[in-house]
């Protein structure tokens, strides 16, 4: 195929500013996915304007991006919990609850009001609670609660703060409607927090995200009444979106792989069955519904501390396949995950069997919420929850990898994207697997309450354990979300994404990181970044070129030139980088770019200051005469 000339025009467009083609190569190709020109031919214009701005700035932060990870790589311990950057893992399957006839009793609780009142009285009698607050009187939720009529049916319900808050807070209201003010129990993601606001401002409040379809409801408030509602579909069960190869059947269960021969529960039994053994030989809950403490903990420290031989690394790398079709890099690794293999269809235990946690669903009273530290909508729970306590599943829309990359290239520029979760945790058993095979799990449209469960880097108190149930290919698995440790009623639910803060390449580009941990790797990046712009401006800085102004010189054999060991072609003065940026290149004056590689000392004052080219910025920076003129 003949080349694109666009391409070659801009490889000669940077050659002329100084920048080799192997440099700019991996930038141009990452542009090229970017935009997407193969299929809008027109986007090339956005590479190109400006005289290829766009493609400079990607160049120095690509070589930026190279740098801050090669520095962060050598200190980073990987005993510190601090030192993750795996990729994103997980799990799980299709629709096992409706594929399963689930009898039991349904435990829908009261309302979400009722819900509110009782974990503020619960914080009260903790004697957490300053003020309890939230309450309601609205009829609808007070004869929902009587069962005189049926549960109000959710909806995008603007309350405001009036209908719902309580006599106690209403003298608080009567202050001047300027004011705003808070009434908090505990801090914002930890406790409840009850906000009487401007008349202008609602709370948002949904009392059932779930619509019926979970055995509990999950309700929705924005204390702060500033945030447009999510759009999404709520679905309780993975959905299969299109190309993903997820088969389901009978048949593919071997004898050996099910407990057929057992009855009622398998953990009463005096042995455990063939069920457990993808556990060791021990089932991982306990009989109460818990995880185990050594099979939790065995998994907690496989994702803190992922020694090298927990990762495999696939020949050709589906992800990688995914994101450059035609020339994938090398795989970056997958961490080999711990199973939990629940009894199933072919099983003949029952639907009680405690070796049934994951499938039988969602009981735990969450409620969705606004969040205060930049994070947007978070999770929390209302009830206290042991350590061990299955939480909920990552639910969502199964996509081969290559659909998710399509999908994120097709999104507008604001659409928020929530994380994907790549379903990797077995690929290392596979030969070379197929694009159908290499699955992950999307929640933008289509997901449970667990796309609202933010990130924490280390120490989040939720983790994500892949569990077989339907099928004994680990292609397709369930990601369910276990307590790592004890937590209270109204904290914030968080799980570490496992997100890589220096990948540029993910589909999902890396959000800043609000968590509030004293292990946050996106923290300790940037200050590590923010270090080095420090050394840069105390004195190492970039050197800066010019061709003298007489001269017939073009800036690209000045800048080769200087490479050579003989070059006339010397820096002279060097600029920092940044300043130079946002300043633009004035190839009318010849200056141009330097190579980060040849940093050094920054010079003094400036011998002769230049014009600065129309509508850039009137600095005038360390604009030395550099040439020999
Ligand atoms: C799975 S969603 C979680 C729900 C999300 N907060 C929302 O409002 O829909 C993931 C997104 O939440 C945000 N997020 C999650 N954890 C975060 C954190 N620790 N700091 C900042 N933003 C976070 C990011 O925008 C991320 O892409």
């Amino acid at each position: 195929m003949a080349p694109n000339p666009r391409v070659i025009k801009a490889f000669n467009a940077m050659r002329e500013l100084g920048f080799s083609h192997d440099e700019v190569k991996p930038v141009l190709q990452k542009l090229i996915r970017v935009y997407d020109t193969r299929a809008n031919d027109e986007n090339w214009e956005l590479i190109e304007k400006d005289n290829y701005r766009t493609l400079i700035d990607a160049y120095f932060e690509f070589k930026e991006d190279k740098e801050a990870e090669h520095n962060s790589k050598a200190p980073v311990s990987h005993h510190n919990g601090e030192g993750q950057t795996q990729k994103l893992h997980s799990s799980t399957m299709v629709n096992s609850r409706q594929l399963t006839s689930v009898k039991e009793n349904e435990t829908h609780p009261n309302t979400f009001e009722q819900e509110i009142i009782e974990s503020s009285q619960s914080l009260m009698s903790n004697k957490r609670a300053k003020i309890s607050l939230l309450e309601t009187n609205t009829e609808k939720a007070s004869s929902a609660s009587h069962g005189e009529g049926p549960v109000e049916r959710p909806s995008s319900a603007h309350i405001r703060r009036g209908d719902i808050l309580s006599n106690s807070c209403k003298k608080e209201i009567m202050k001047p409607k300027t004011e705003q003010y808070k009434l908090q129990l505990g801090p914002s993601s930890t406790g409840c927090t009850a906000i009487a606001q401007d008349e202008k401002h609602h709370l948002h409040f949904l009392s059932d995200i779930a619509k019926g379809s979970e055995k509990v409801k999950i309700s929705l408030v924005d204390e702060f009444g500033n945030e447009e509602l999510p759009k999404f579909n709520y679905i309780p069960d993975n959905l299969i979106y299109q190309s993903a190869n997820v088969n389901i059947s009978l048949a593919r269960i071997a004898d050996e792989g099910c407990c057929s021969d057992c009855s009622g529960n398998c953990l009463s039994a005096p042995l455990p069955c063939a069920c457990a053994q993808e556990t060791g030989g021990e089932f991982a809950y306990t009989t109460q519904g818990l995880l185990k403490e050594e099979f939790l903990t065995a998994c907690l420290s496989m994702k803190k501390e992922p020694q090298d031989h927990h990762f495999v690394y696939c020949q050709e790398c589906p992800l990688e396949r995914s994101k450059n079709e035609y020339m994938p890099e090398l795989c970056k690794g997958h961490l080999i995950r711990k199973f939990i293999k629940e009894c199933w269809r072919k099983c003949g235990c029952d639907m009680q069997c405690g070796n049934r946690i994951v499938q039988r669903g969602l009981r735990c009273k969450l409620q969705v919420f606004f969040t205060r530290e930049g994070k947007g909508w978070g999770v929390r729970t209302l009830e206290d929850l042991p350590k061990g306590s299955f939480v909920c599943e990552y639910v969502g829309e199964i996509l081969t990898n290559m659909e998710l990359y399509e999908r994120t290239m097709q999104k507008k520029s604001n659409d928020k994207h929530t994380y994907p979760v790549t379903l990797d945790a077995d690929w290392g058993s596979e030969g070379v697997l197929k694009d159908e095979e290499a699955l992950c799990l999307d929640a933008t449209y289509n997901g449970n309450v667990a796309r609202f469960i933010n990130h924490r880097c280390a120490d989040a108190n939720l983790i994500d354990i892949p569990v077989e149930v339907e099928t004994p290919d680990r292609h397709y698995y369930h990601l369910a979300f276990f307590t790592n440790k004890e937590v209270k009623a109204l904290e914030e639910v968080t799980w570490d994404y496992g997100i890589d803060f220096d990948d540029h390449d993910h589909p999902i580009k890396a959000f800043r990181c609000c968590c509030g941990s004293a292990f946050c790797r996106d923290k300790k990046r940037k200050v590590e970044a923010e270090a080095k712009t420090k050394q840069h401006r105390k004195g190492a800085c970039l050197p800066l070129y010019q061709a003298p102004l007489s001269s017939q010189h073009l800036l690209s054999e000045v800048l080769e030139a200087s490479e050579e060991e003989e070059s006339p072609w010397q820096p002279l003065r060097w600029i920092n980088r940044a300043d130079f940026l946002t300043d633009g290149l004035d190839r009318d004056h010849g200056w141009g770019p330097a190579r980060p590689h040849l940093e050094g000392p920054c010079s003094a004052q400036p011998d002769v200051s230049f014009r600065a080219r129309k509508g850039s910025h009137p600095l005038n920076l360390n604009r030395v005469n550099l040439g020999r003129s």
